[in-house]
């Protein structure tokens, strides 16, 4: 299975976002992530539309938009304009969720549903077959850095299974050389990784070592 690598700007220098994602894209970066926070959802705020749209012509790639807020319905729209490629929503922020993945797709993205490392699969079984990728964080929203949740594996075993060969399985958090190794293993093709790459001075290394081509 090809797995692409998903760099998040999350530990990128914001002074110098602009050149931060142009050296992941030259070094092989597959998406760029985005992790849109409110302070209400998890405890942190990062940031919204603006950036989006303020990065979007310095890449060709696509950019993957995580919301980690309230009220995500609000908001689609406004990130789909902006250039987001993918946005994908917690089960967790939305009250009627196949209206969110339904609002999502409608204002012409791909639409991703995510669940939190306490959250089972279960709660979105009903609506695996709507949407374009699923997103299992292995640490808790909020911050980079944090460590990973090997109990997070056997769900995305779970999702590979109910979602076939052709679903974007994504996991997000904690991921380095090892553990993506652990998430390939267990069928992940979408694999995030934040400070594992811009902590590192050569991108285009970490990139490869993440992918497991080095
Ligand atoms: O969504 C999030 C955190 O909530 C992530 O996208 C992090 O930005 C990943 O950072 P690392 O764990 O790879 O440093
Ligand atoms: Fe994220």
């Amino acid at each position: 299975m090809t797995v692409k690598i998903a760099p998040s700007i999350l530990s990128a220098d914001f002074a110098r976002l602009a050149e931060e994602i142009k050296e992941v894209d030259k070094g092989g970066a597959d998406y760029i992530h985005i992790d849109v926070m409110d302070g209400h959802f998890v405890p942190n705020i990062t940031i919204g539309p603006l950036i989006v749209k303020a990065v979007r012509p310095h890449t060709n790639l696509p950019l993957d938009v995580h919301l980690m807020i309230e009220n995500p319905d609000m908001y689609i729209q406004e990130f789909a304009d902006a250039g987001a490629d993918i946005i994908s929503v917690h089960a967790e922020a939305s009250r009627h969720l196949h209206r969110t993945i339904q609002l999502i797709k409608a204002s012409g993205v791909k639409a991703g549903v995510v669940i939190n490392p306490s959250t089972p699969v279960c709660m979105i079984e009903p609506v695996i077959a709507d949407v374009d990728l699923v997103l299992l964080m292995t640490v808790n929203p909020g911050f980079g850095g944090q460590a990973f949740i090997e109990s997070v594996l056997p769900k995305i075993e779970q999702v590979r299974e109910l979602g076939g060969p052709e679903l974007d399985v994504e996991v997000d958090g904690g991921v380095n050389r090892e553990t993506a190794l652990l998430c390939k293993k267990a069928g992940a093709n979408v694999l995030v990784a934040g400070s594992a790459v811009f902590n590192k001075k050569d991108r285009e290394a970490a990139i490869a070592e993440i992918r497991g081509t080095v």
